[in-house]
């Protein structure tokens, strides 16, 4: 995708409580971006939470809920706070356009509106909020293999354990370490061993599939995959699935003192987020249970509850 790009193809929310200012909004974004349109604030939210839109036109004044309120609902939510929003208003005083700008609207458009305005203020906010998508998304990706970084494996594993203590459900975590990788890299050097990384970082991608699953690079050699809503048994299940991954990659590592292919070890840990429990403890648990695998010669796994 080029710079310019970036300023058409978004979908864009709008929002009013008069079916003709939505077809006027509507008249001048459809050709082109894809336009959703919600007529009260409760909709709005919905809308924001369940399509995830790039930008939101609101109106300002609406029966019940209002723009205002919306505004500060969509800040308040961890999968909405991030999403733009223009106040659309017939309200034009300077404490009006304050007011909106408080409540963390990214700029104000004047009712009635002029299409080609609305068109280039939307054009210039999607081209900010995707440039600023692609360097979150940077920050939060680890360089060399591509997965998740440590810091956006920190963030989920906080977001994922107050979603499943809410939701009663359990999360699981595994911690995967590359078995003698010192020794990898002291046989076939240092570029083979980063690429030996990348080809484990994908392997474990494929076997943690579903969308909630996060796998992360946690250290040097060491892998996270985070499992909300799985139990213990389930990740064992899955530990088995990369075991059997790995295999079929069939990476030489011919001075592992454990097999002539390269192995990792694992340590499961499940915990039911609860109480006092704090994330910190499932990582501790895992990482318990990594250590058991290890002692034990590798190229296995250990599992454990943890309390
Ligand atoms: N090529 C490469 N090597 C790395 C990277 N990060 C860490 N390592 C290497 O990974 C090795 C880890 O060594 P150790 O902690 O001794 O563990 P190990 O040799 O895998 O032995 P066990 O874990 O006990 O099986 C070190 O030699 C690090 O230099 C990286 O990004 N690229």
């Amino acid at each position: 995708m080029s710079w310019t790009d970036l300023a058409v193809n978004g979908r864009i929310l709008v929002v009013d409580d008069a079916m003709e200012n939505i077809q006027v909004l509507n008249g001048a974004l459809e050709g082109e971006h894809e336009v959703l349109f919600a007529m009260s604030g409760e909709k709005a939210l919905e809308l924001a939470r369940g399509q995830r839109p790039d930008l939101i036109l609101l109106d300002a004044i609406m029966p019940g809920m209002d723009g205002y309120a919306v505004c500060d609902a969509l800040r308040a939510g961890p999968d909405t706070r991030d999403i733009p929003v223009i106040f659309v208003t017939a309200l034009k005083t300077p404490e009006d356009e304050t007011r909106a700008l408080a409540a963390g609207a990214a700029d104000f458009i004047s009712k009635p509106v002029n299409a080609a305005v609305v068109r280039a203020r939307v054009r210039t906010h999607l081209t900010i909020k995707r440039q600023s998508d692609a360097l979150r998304a940077l920050t939060l990706t680890d360089g060399l293999t591509q997965v998740a970084n440590r810091r956006a494996f920190d963030q989920r594993l906080e977001a994922e354990w107050r979603r499943c203590e809410r939701a009663a459900l359990p999360i699981s975590l595994i911690l995967v370490d590359v078995d003698h990788f010192k020794a990898y890299n002291d046989h076939y050097g240092h570029q083979a061993g980063d690429a030996c990384l990348v080809r484990v970082g994908m392997a474990l991608r494929r076997v943690a599939g579903r969308p909630q699953d996060l796998v992360a690079r946690y250290g040097g050699e060491e892998f996270a995959i985070l499992l909300p809503q799985l139990d213990a048994g389930g990740a064992e299940g899955l530990a088995m699935r990369l075991q059997a991954e790995l295999a079929l990659l069939e990476i030489e590592h011919a001075t592992s003192p454990t097999s002539p292919w390269l192995t990792v070890s694992m340590g499961i840990a499940q915990m039911a987020p609860a109480g006092a429990a704090e994330p910190a403890a499932l990582v501790e648990a895992a990482d318990a249970r990594l250590y058991l695998a290890k002692r034990a010669g590798r190229n296995c796994f250990r599992i454990g509850s943890a309390s």
